[in-house]
C-alpha cells in the first residue's frame, strides 16, 4: 500500500484562508494593517526567489508589506542600525533578516537585535525560551507549519512516539518542544547517533530535517509511520528533501513531498506570526 500523500500547496491554501479571516478581524477591531518588513542582504538568488514569494503571499492577505535590499558589503553595525529603526517604527509589526547572511555578518548578533516581539521567526532567545517553559511567544515558523499540518489533516500526536531526525535551532529543536508539548514522545536524533536507522524505526511520526539530500531510506522508516520531509536541498537545478521519496513512500502511512510539502506551510506562518506579532504589541 502506497502512503496517503499531504499535499502542503493544498493544506497551505486552507491555512491562507484561516491567516486572512484572522487578518480582516483584526484590521476592522483596530484600524490597523499588520506590517512585515524583510532584509535581504546580498544577491543569494534562492532568497531572492524566496523573498518575493513572501511578499506576495503577504499582499494576497492585506499585510503591508516591505523589503529592504542592502548591498552585499553592508556592515554588521549598519544591518544593526536598520533593525533599531525598524524596532522603533510602529507601523512594523514584524522584521525578518533573511538567512543565510555574508560571512562578514555575525547573525547571532543581528538577530538578538531583533525586539522580541517583532521577531516573527522565532529565534531569539526570549522567544526560544519562551517556547521551552510553554509561554505564549513567536514560534519558528518551520516546526509550527508542520504541526499546523497535522492539525489541519486531522492527525492527532498525543501519545504517538516522534523521532525528529536533526537537531537545528530552527527546525530540530523547536520541532521538538512543540512535538513534546503536544504529548507526543519525542526522541531526538543526529549524525552522531549510533544505530540511527533503528532509532529512525522507532517513529510513528519522523521529522526529517537533517539537510541531507535523500537521507532517509525506506529501511529507516516504521511501517504506517508518518514522514514529514522539511528538507529543501538544491541537486543540481532539482530540489529534493531529506527523505528518497521514491522507496519510503512504498512503507509508510504518510508523506510529505518537496517542492509541495511543508514549504508552502512556513509562509503560511509567517503571515500568522506577523498577525500575532501585531498583537503582542497592542497589549503592551
Ligand atoms: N530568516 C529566515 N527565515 C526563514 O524562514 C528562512 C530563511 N531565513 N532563509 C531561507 C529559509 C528557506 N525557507 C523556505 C521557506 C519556504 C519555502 C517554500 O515555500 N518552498 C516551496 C517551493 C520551493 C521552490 O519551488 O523553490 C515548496 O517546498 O514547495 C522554501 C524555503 C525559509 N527560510
Amino acid at each position: 500500500m502506497a502512503a496517503q500523500i499531504l499535499d502542503g500547496k493544498k493544506i497551505a491554501e486552507q491555512l491562507t484562508e484561516i491567516v486572512k479571516r484572522d487578518v480582516a478581524k483584526f484590521e476592522a477591531a483596530r484600524s490597523i494593517k499588520p506590517g512585515l518588513t524583510v532584509i535581504i542582504v546580498g544577491e543569494n538568488p534562492a532568497s531572492k526567489v524566496y523573498v518575493n514569494r513572501k511578499h506576495k503571499a503577504c499582499e494576497e492577505l492585506g499585510i503591508a508589506s516591505e523589503v529592504v535590499r542592502l548591498p552585499e558589503t553592508t556592515s554588521e553595525e549598519q544591518l544593526l542600525q536598520e533593525i533599531d529603526r525598524l524596532n522603533s517604527d510602529n507601523r512594523v509589526h514584524g522584521i525578518l533578516v533573511q538567512l543565510p547572511l555574508p560571512k562578514h555578518i555575525n547573525s547571532e548578533l543581528v538577530l538578538e537585535r531583533i525586539s522580541p516581539l517583532k521577531d516573527v521567526d522565532g529565534f531569539h532567545p526570549v522567544n526560544v525560551g519562551n517556547l521551552t517553559i510553554g509561554k505564549e511567544g513567536l514560534v519558528p515558523c518551520t516546526p509550527y507549519g508542520v504541526i499546523k499540518m497535522l492539525e489541519i489533516s486531522g492527525i492527532s500526536v498525543e501519545g504517538k512516539r516522534a523521532v525528529v531526525l536533526g537537531r537545528s535551532n530552527i527546525v530540530g529543536k523547536p520541532m521538538t518542544m512543540l512535538l513534546m508539548s503536544r504529548n507526543a514522545t519525542v526522541t531526538v536524533c543526529h549524525s552522531r547517533t549510533k544505530d540511527l536507522a533503528a532509532v529512525c524505526r522507532e517513529g510513528d511520526i519522523l521529522v526529517a530535517a537533517i539537510g541531507k539530500p535523500e537521507f532517509v531510506t525506506k529501511d529507516m522508516v516504521k511501517p504506517g509511520a508518518i514522514v514529514i520531509d522539511v528538507g529543501i536541498n538544491r541537486v543540481g537545478d532539482k530540489l529534493v528533501g531529506d527523505v528518497k521519496f521514491d522507496e519510503v513512500q512504498e512503507v509508510a502511512g504518510y508523506i510529505t513531498p518537496v517542492p509541495g510539502g511543508v514549504g508552502p506551510l512556513t509562509i503560511g506562518m509567517l503571515l500568522h506570526n506577523t498577525l500575532k506579532a501585531a498583537e503582542l504589541q497592542l497589549e503592551k
